[in-house]
């Protein structure tokens, strides 16, 4: 996995989606995106704002009711990786099998992507505890191998749903750190959804706030700040100042929809 951040080609375009459920609830009103090659973009919002809706639509796990999504990257397993809140981990599986899991459903030998296996293992830093089983590890290290099995692929574009929600700050923190070196060295393309201003302002170089009822992007916040990023970028007065916008933002959005209630 070799970064190439240089190519920036658009792989995903949302086109004036909306989503509707049955009983009329309508989880997302005109949602367009383009996602190029290498971007890190969060979908910030609050609870009900369609952001696991759209993550699930970009994955291919339901169809639009209105608009069109078109992907570059085939429909195969390889070319998405998908990280959601819980590890979803098979307690009764080693670390090793567990991120063997996509390729074991395309009938793939373990033994013929074990080097596969051992490289996204030692990309999450856990290569050391391939044959542990998951109630071994810590709630932290539970989510590493979650990350391990969705890049075990080499996806095009990763979809993370609130992967670090579950866990405390520090731990948090760490993998926000870890993240963004995973990104340095592969390259990967990521979309992310969040709850947090801050983790979004930590990660991503742009952050589409989105609010309820309908749901839909309401601001896009770019963060210019070139990566990799760390402690200087958390504690720097820029950082503060995008948080500040994008909290204001949020917020006003929030007290938006309340007003219309
Ligand atoms: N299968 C479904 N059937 C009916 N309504 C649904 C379904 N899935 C989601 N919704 C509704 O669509 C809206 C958006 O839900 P979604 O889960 O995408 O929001 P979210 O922003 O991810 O929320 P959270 O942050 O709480 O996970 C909500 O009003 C939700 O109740």
């Amino acid at each position: 996995m070799i970064a190439d951040l240089g190519n920036r080609a658009p792989i995903l375009n949302v086109r004036s989606v909306d989503k509707t459920f049955n009983k009329g609830v309508v989880a997302l009103r005109r949602l367009s995106l383009t996602v190029n090659e290498g971007d890190f973009i969060s979908l910030l919002g609050p609870s009900g704002c369609g952001k696991s809706t759209a993550l699930r639509l970009i994955a291919g796990l339901m169809e639009p009711s209105i608009g069109k999504i078109d992907w570059t990257g085939g429909q195969g397993a390889d070319d998405l990786g998908v990280v959601f809140q819980e590890p979803t981990l098979m307690p009764w599986a080693t670390v090793a099998k567990n991120v063997w899991t996509p390729f074991r459903l395309r009938g793939q030998s373990f033994r013929s992507v074990k080097d596969r296996i051992e490289e996204a293992l030692s990309l999450v830093g856990l290569e050391k505890f391939a044959n542990a089983y998951p109630r071994e590890l810590s709630g932290g290290m539970k989510m590493r191998v979650s990350i391990a099995r969705a890049l075990v692929t080499r996806p095009r574009l990763i979809l993370m749903d609130e992967p670090f929600a579950a866990l405390d700050e520090i731990t948090r923190q760490k993998l926000n750190d870890d993240l963004l070196n995973l990104k340095a060295r592969t390259g990967a393309t990521v979309i992310f959804v969040t709850h947090s201003v801050f983790e979004s302002v930590f990660l991503s170089d742009r952050i589409l706030v989105m609010a309820a009822r309908p749901g839909r992007i309401i601001k896009e916040i770019q963060v210019p700040e070139p990566y990799p990023r760390g402690i200087e970028w958390r504690t720097s007065a820029e950082y503060a100042r995008i948080a500040r916008e994008t909290s204001d933002t949020l917020h006003g959005a929030t007290g938006a929809t309340e007003a219309a209630e």
